[in-house]
This record gives structure tokens, sequence and C-alpha cells, in this order.
């Protein structure tokens, strides 16, 4: 919304409650004008890398970055972030319009103006009709967009986003996502997203940055983190991928890189332990040498050419380029 990209950059992050270590040496530089998932089990630090990026939280030791300037010891409202809470925190007896006008009135601007640019907002996130309505009087998804109007209203170069849609119905999450997805790419600025969801996080990022234990695993493209994770956390937490150990070390691969063929035939011998069907795949679990299991999705039309049962022995294939080396 400045007109101007901007970097954001973590440099040797920590953060410290007493002695428990929250966040452990980060350092990040994030990509301008991108959607960033932030993505890891409860408890790995996430929520307090986002609170410390929004100044909500202090830095115990290194620094936040943004546009090359040192944001870290700065008041929240005047480091060019702004932040949208898990619970939207909407005002109960203020309207709609005046939700969104808040932080114009807390900074002095006048009346006409301020509600001249919250109607702005709210036709950005597709509200105008409902301007005058009390947030009691709205659903869960457009009291969220009122919040999303309402942090955007200080134009932000970072929007910082903590779980937006874990108090959404499945439905409602689904079609948030795709608001919050392309209000990112029409207004141009960085979106910061922290959520604990593997699928919302390929559905929504750019980048994602996986943490875990208080540090960051592997950061990139969604898809290069998908499709070849570099350590077993990463593997195993994005799901989609068997860990298997081979004598030249540990790899990654996913299961539906993965065959099944006739006993005999493969690159390894396993036998079925069990079988889901999953509509457009059945998945086809087995165990090998070493009691390792594998899983292999099967397109449905490929399974029912050549059905398998638990007991039955199978070949498994895969192409050598699909196994992904892991480090950890
Ligand atoms: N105010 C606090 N005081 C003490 N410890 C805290 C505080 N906030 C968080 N922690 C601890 O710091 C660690 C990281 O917490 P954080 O909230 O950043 O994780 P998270 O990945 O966002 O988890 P969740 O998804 O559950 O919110 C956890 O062990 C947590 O218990």
């Amino acid at each position: 919304m400045s007109g101007i990209i901007q970097d954001l950059e973590l440099v040797s992050v920590t953060k410290r409650y007493g002695t428990a270590l929250a966040v452990n040496a980060v350092s990040h530089r994030f990509r301008p004008a991108s959607y960033t998932c932030l993505l890891g089990p409860s408890g790995c630090g996430k929520s307090s890398t986002l609170r410390m990026i929004a100044g909500h939280e202090s830095v115990t030791e290194g620094s936040i970055l943004l546009a090359h300037r040192d944001i870290s010891n700065l008041p929240p409202a005047k480091r060019g972030t702004a932040m949208m809470f898990q619970s939207y925190a909407l005002f109960p007896h203020l309207s709609v319009l005046d939700n969104v006008a808040f932080s114009l009135k807390m900074k002095g601007v006048d009346a006409k103006e301020r509600r001249a640019k919250a109607a702005e907002m709210l036709e950005l996130v597709d509200l105008t009709a409902l301007a005058d309505r009390l947030p009691a009087q709205l659903s869960g998804g457009q009291q969220q967009r009122v919040a999303l109007a309402r942090a955007l209203i200080t134009r932000p170069q970072v929007l910082l986003l903590d779980e937006p849609l874990s108090a959404l119905d499945p439905f409602l999450r689904v079609r948030m996502r795709t608001e919050l997805r392309n209000l990112q790419k029409e207004l141009g600025i960085s979106f910061i997203h922290v959520t604990h969801g593997q699928d919302e996080a390929l559905a929504l990022a750019d980048e994602i940055v996986v943490m875990n234990d208080a540090v960051i695993e592997q950061a990139g493209p969604a898809r290069e983190v998908f499709n070849a994770p570099k350590t077993r956390f990463v593997a195993q937490f994005m799901g989609g991928h068997n860990v298997i150990a081979l004598p030249q070390g540990h790899f990654a691969i996913r299961s539906d890189a993965v065959g099944v063929t006739p006993a005999g035939s493969g690159q390894m011998e396993g036998h079925v332990t069990a079988i889901e069907y999953q509509g457009t795949y059945v998945s086809v679990m087995s165990r090998i040498a070493g009691d390792q299991e594998v899983t292999a999705l099967v397109p449905d039309a490929a399974y029912f050419d050549a059905p398998h049962h638990p007991g039955d022995r199978i070949g498994l294939t895969w192409d050598a380029k699909n196994l992904h080396q892991l480090t950890a």
C-alpha cells in the first residue's frame, strides 16, 4: 500500500520467557510483497516470533529490520506493521465503520477523513452494506473481515495474522483463505500468517517457514518445502511422505511417488499391513525390511485393476530422483 516494496528481516532473534527459550537465534529474510506462512506444531515459537515482529512482545536478543531500519524497539503503531488477532477483538459497542476507523481516531485524524478512509477499507473487504451494524450482528467471517479492514487502515507494509482462520467453520475457512490470498496480491504488501495447518500453508503461501523447537527447520517456496523436505521433522510434519532408511542414509519420498508391483518385481519387497480407500487414491500400507512402514498412494483405478489385501506380498518401486536425502 505504501507503493514501495519493503524487506522484513529477522537477525538472530531470540525470545526467552524467564529461562524458557521460545525462539532461538532465528534469522530470516521475508520475501517482499509475498505471502509467507509460519508453520509448525504448538509451542514451536511461531506466535512469539510474530508478536515480536508486531511489537507486542519484546525481543530478548537480536534485531528486526524493516526496509533496513531497526524496528525492534519501536512501539507497535510506529513499525509499519499491523496485526490481526486470532480473536478479532472488535469493540462491541462501536459500529463496523467506527471499529475500522478507531485507530485513526487515536491518531487525531478528523471525523470526516477517518470515516472516508474507513469506508474505503470496508469496500476493499466487501462490507460496505454492513457499515452501520454492531459486531454482534455479524457472522464470524464478516467479523473477521472487519478485523482485516481495521488492521489495513493503518496502511502497514507488513500485515501479521495469527491463526486468522482457526475460529471459522471448515467451509468458511476455505473461502476466507482464498480471500486473504487475493487481498494480499491486490495490496502488494507482505502478509505473514501463523498457522499449524499444513494444508492451509500449502494453499496460501508463496513461502513456507517451518519452525520446530524454537528454530527454523526449513524455509522456501511452498512446493519446494513439500516436495523436497530436508529433515525428518519437515517430511513428517508436511505429511504425504515416507521416511525410509536405506544403506546410503535416510530419505523422504512422497507416498504418491511409490508404486506397487507384483511380488518379486520391485526395488523392495514388502507385505501389506492395511488398505485405506481415500476416494481419488487408495493408500496401501506395507512393512519392509527393518520393520519399516511404507505407504504407497495408488490412483484408485490402478489399485482396483490389481487389488491387494492385508498379508499380500508386494513389490515397491520408485524413481531414484524422487528420493530426497535427509540431513537430520
Ligand atoms: N507469555 C509467556 N510466558 C511464558 N512462556 C511462554 C509465553 N508465551 C509463550 N510461552 C512459551 O514459549 C513457547 C513458544 O510459544 P509460542 O506461543 O510462540 O508457540 P506457538 O508455536 O505459537 O504455539 P501455539 O500454536 O500453541 O500458539 C512455548 O513453550 C510456550 O509455552
